[in-house]
């Protein structure tokens, strides 16, 4: 176990933004952390980070006790901050060299550079990197004195395809050298590939916690028929579809969960044939239930709103 969290609480005037938290993350794996906007996730690992102090509650960090040996833990994580824009007139090879004085166990800068794909980027300004770049240096900052936990709060957001590729095989490779990631992520497939376990996080409170499959399974037996009618049916009109258990709708984007996909499937093609919206209906398929289904399934909400 290299984290413990127990009970942990933090209030802000009449917002619980942490609410009795509870979870443990083991050493080597992947753990996620999922919730919508203000669910409290950046709140809570920067508590465990040792970068904000709890109202109540206790945090092991490796064997340690966060509200007394906080520098001696951060020799041994690693946090993605905000940092490099704070100085803008360094070099990307600057920042690192700065940086790596800090700490007593540090990776050498061109490894960071070439992990980061930065070494192209090695004499570009601070100020003048793309948001693509600062994205990977600040993940490079996280990694310069090779933690044994690494905590990377959304570290793809805004990267294209191809880049964010490049993030997860840094993150696959880490888990492989046996280093522990704590990650919160908005991207639900990101999750479900990487992550071993996953927390979703509500309103400060956990309200689940599994594997990406056991999340799925458990909450979701049914397969998933989607797709875009206009006008589409009512809820009301969807859940008497036969086979239909469960819908969410999103505007025009209907989800049938269904244990029985034939017999489903036949009614929707049916419905849009008797009302005359055949050429309405688009983008008709079937799917196992995702993560997402299931983010919505617990917090109402989708991810992104
Ligand atoms: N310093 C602060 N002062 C007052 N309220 C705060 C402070 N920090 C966070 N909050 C509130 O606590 C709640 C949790 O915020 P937090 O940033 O931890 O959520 P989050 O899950 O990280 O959200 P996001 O996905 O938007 O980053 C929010 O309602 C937020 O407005």
């Amino acid at each position: 176990m290299v984290i413990k969290v127990e009970n942990l609480v933090k209030v802000y005037g009449p917002i619980r933004a942490v609410d009795g938290l509870s979870f443990e993350v083991r050493q080597g794996e992947v753990f996620g952390m999922l919730g919508p906007n203000g669910a409290g996730k950046t709140t809570t690992v920067e508590i465990i980070e040792g970068l904000r102090k709890p109202d109540s509650g206790k945090v092991t960090v490796l064997g340690m006790d966060s509200a007394r040996a906080s520098n001696a833990i951060k020799q041994r994580i690693g946090a993605q901050l905000q940092t490099p824009a704070l100085m803008p007139s360094l070099t990307v090879e600057e920042l690192l060299d700065v940086f790596s004085a800090f700490y007593t166990r540090t990776l050498p800068v061109n490894e960071l550079l070439d992990m980061l794909s930065l070494t192209e980027s090695r004499k570009v300004l601070v100020k003048n990197l793309s948001g693509g770049q600062l994205q990977r240096l600040s993940v490079a900052m996280a990694l310069i004195n090779d933690p044994e936990i690494a905590f990377l709060d959304e570290p793809t957001t805004g990267l294209d395809p191809q880049v964010r590729r490049g993030m997860w095989q840094v993150i696959e490779d880490m888990k492989a050298k046996g280093k522990t990631i704590f990650l919160t992520t908005h991207y639900m497939e990101e999750a479900e590939r990487l992550c071993d376990r996953i927390a979703i996080v509500d309103h400060g409170k956990i309200i689940a916690l599994d594997t990406p499959r056991g999340l799925i399974n458990s909450n979701f037996h049914e397969k998933a028929i989607q797709f875009e009618l206009e006008p589409r049916p009512s809820e009301a009109e969807l859940l008497k579809f036969p086979g239909a258990i469960s819908v969410a709708v999103d505007l025009n984007e209907v989800v049938i969960y269904t244990d029985n996909v034939p017999v489903t499937m036949s009614a929707v093609l049916k419905y849009a044939e008797d009302h005359n919206l055949t050429s309405m209906l688009q983008d008709l398929h079937v799917r196992q239930a995702s993560l997402e289904d299931v983010f919505l399934k617990l917090t109402g909400r989708k991810i992104r709103e």
